[in-house]
């Protein structure tokens, strides 16, 4: 029984995070220090995981942290005023509102505030519309991730067929918008909870990416032999993480990525690159000791 090459994101990140570190210290080398913001509203032990994973990420790179934490019953103007504060902070590059934001928020009256020229997710109705329209901005970390996971392990994206199951802002969507750019060329099938028989999409499939947030979806059946497959979802229970592709999927695909130690630690690479390449830009930064604000 063969078992599919395992997809190490975790290796890939390490390489690009060595990288980063580099470029880092050139920046510091003229005076410039780039710093990273993250505003986390509540509880979730998700988010509070992926926003830790973030500022030891900066840690490791020489980036500055300057954490900003609310609690889950914060109202609508208080994060507003947290994103406003971010936005006049030179000491802050760029930065990102955590996602998901408690049911209360009005999640696109907050990103709308986000300065473009500070906005290290892509997330910004502006930035979003240069990425349809194909002019340069900062992407979408987690498609931007898959991407560069894709091409380090060498599967073929241009002209190959793709399964998208799920189209939630953060990944989906914009990895269809990603994967359809000329520089790409990949055909796209964006699957979502009302598509007929994903089953027989995925199948039809080179690659299959499952980011819909529905533990074990992809089962071995779901899998043409051979395909690349991506799992990005996670559902978190009492057992501990479980991803959106079925562990059998493993006997029946050439390249698979693991729930944890795949995507994930590429999201978190990628927004380090976003906010060297805004620093690198002439974006907003500062030279001098890391900020640790309301941590
Ligand atoms: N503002 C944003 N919010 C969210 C995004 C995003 O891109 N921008 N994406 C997801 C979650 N995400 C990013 O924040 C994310 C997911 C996973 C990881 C990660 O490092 N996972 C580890 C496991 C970590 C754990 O044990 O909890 C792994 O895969 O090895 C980082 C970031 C939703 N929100």
């Amino acid at each position: 029984m063969t078992t599919a090459t395992r997809i190490d994101g975790r290796k890939v990140a390490a390489g690009i995070k060595h990288q980063l570190a580099g470029r880092v210290a050139a920046l510091q080398a003229q005076g410039i220090r780039p710093g990273l913001g993250t505003v986390l509203v509540g509880d979730d032990p998700g988010s509070h995981s992926y926003v830790a994973g973030k500022h030891r990420d900066c840690a490791e790179v020489g980036i500055a942290s300057i954490r900003v934490e609310l609690p889950a019953t914060a109202s609508q103007e208080e994060i507003e005023a947290a994103v406003l504060a971010l936005n006049a902070d030179e000491a802050c590059t760029g930065f990102i509102v955590q996602l998901p934001l408690p049911p209360h928020i009005d999640m696109h009256r907050v990103l709308q505030l986000i300065d473009p020229e500070k906005d290290a997710d892509g997330l910004h109705p502006t930035n979003l519309g240069k990425l349809v329209l194909g002019i340069p901005g900062p992407l979408p970390c987690t498609p931007r991730g898959i991407i560069e996971l894709l091409r380090e392990h060498e599967v073929e994206i241009t002209g190959q067929r793709f399964c998208v199951i799920g189209c939630g802002l953060t990944v989906g969507r914009p990895l269809g918008l990603m994967l359809t750019r000329p520089t790409e060329h990949a055909t796209v099938t964006l699957c979502h909870e009302a598509t007929v028989d994903v089953a027989a999409h995925a199948r039809a499939s080179d690659v299959i990416v499952a980011a819909a947030g529905v533990a074990h979806l992809v089962k071995p059946d779901w899998v043409s032999p051979g395909a690349t497959v991506l799992s990005v979802g996670v559902t978190r229970t009492i057992e501990g993480i479980l991803g959106d592709v079925h562990p059998e999927v493993d006997v029946v695909a050439g390249k698979m990525s693991p729930a944890t130690g795949g995507v994930g630690p590429m999201t978190r690479a990628m927004l380090l690159m976003n906010i060297v390449e805004i620093a690198e830009r002439g974006g907003l930064s500062s030279a001098g000791d890391p900020t640790e604000v309301g941590a």
